[in-house]
């Protein structure tokens, strides 16, 4: 299997080097975590390289320049690790409560040599005054009340970035949002809004 050419429908821009070597190892390690736990519902390698790489990388691909990112219920480390593959120089802190997929998240890290963060529990239990340049969300059950908890997460003047399915959702006041940007392939729509 050729990552990089099911990953093409995805990329804006090639890979930056080393990345796709990353991406193998790091599908390497999902394969044998999902084989003991249930980390991830998609349990077949293209369809991890198709809808968690390339639909993360996709977002990655719109995202402005950023310091720091956080990715709110990150399950497996989506989209958060493959922006941060992607993004290198700037640091992306993974928020996952369940203990399992924390670990996962932990062992990701250290193991790719990335400078994520891994915060093991609920995004509420941050300090109140920690914010982000980016706060991304990916298919977070609840995610009506978990937007509104994001939404406190977003510095001003700063991004909220929510991968939904094609569901209606009331989307925050407070916020710029641009036009939905659909996701290659049934990724659904990305929604970015810029905090006034
Ligand atoms: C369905 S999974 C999706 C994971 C990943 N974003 C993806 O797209 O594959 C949602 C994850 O969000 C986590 N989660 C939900 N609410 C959370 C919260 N308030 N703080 C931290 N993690 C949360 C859950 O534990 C779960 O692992």
């Amino acid at each position: 299997m050729k990552v990089s050419s099911l990953l093409q429908p995805y990329l804006n821009a090639p890979l930056p080097d080393g990345v796709e070597e990353k991406l193998a190892q790091y599908l390497e390690l999902i394969l044998k975590w999902n084989a003991r736990t249930n980390l991830t519902a998609v349990r077949d390698a293209e369809g991890i390289v198709r809808r968690h790489f390339g639909e993360s990388l996709f977002l990655g691909g719109l995202l402005p320049e950023f310091s720091t990112l956080l990715d709110f219920g990150s399950g497996a480390g989506f989209p958060g690790i493959p922006v941060q593959l992607i993004r290198p120089l700037s640091k992306v802190t993974l928020a996952e409560s369940q203990g399992k997929k924390a670990s996962f998240l932990r062992e990701a890290v250290r193991s790719l040599a990335i400078p994520s963060d891994v915060w093991a529990a609920r995004v509420e239990t941050m300090p109140e005054s920690k914010t982000f340049d980016v706060v991304a969300m990916r298919a977070v059950d609840g995610m009506a009340a978990a937007i509104a908890v994001a939404v406190s997460k977003v510095r001003p003047g700063g991004q909220l970035a929510l991968m939904l399915g094609r569901e209606k959702m009331d989307l925050p006041e407070d916020f710029n949002w641009a036009d939905p940007v659909a996701v290659p392939g049934d990724g659904g729509l990305i929604l970015l809004g810029s905090r006034n």
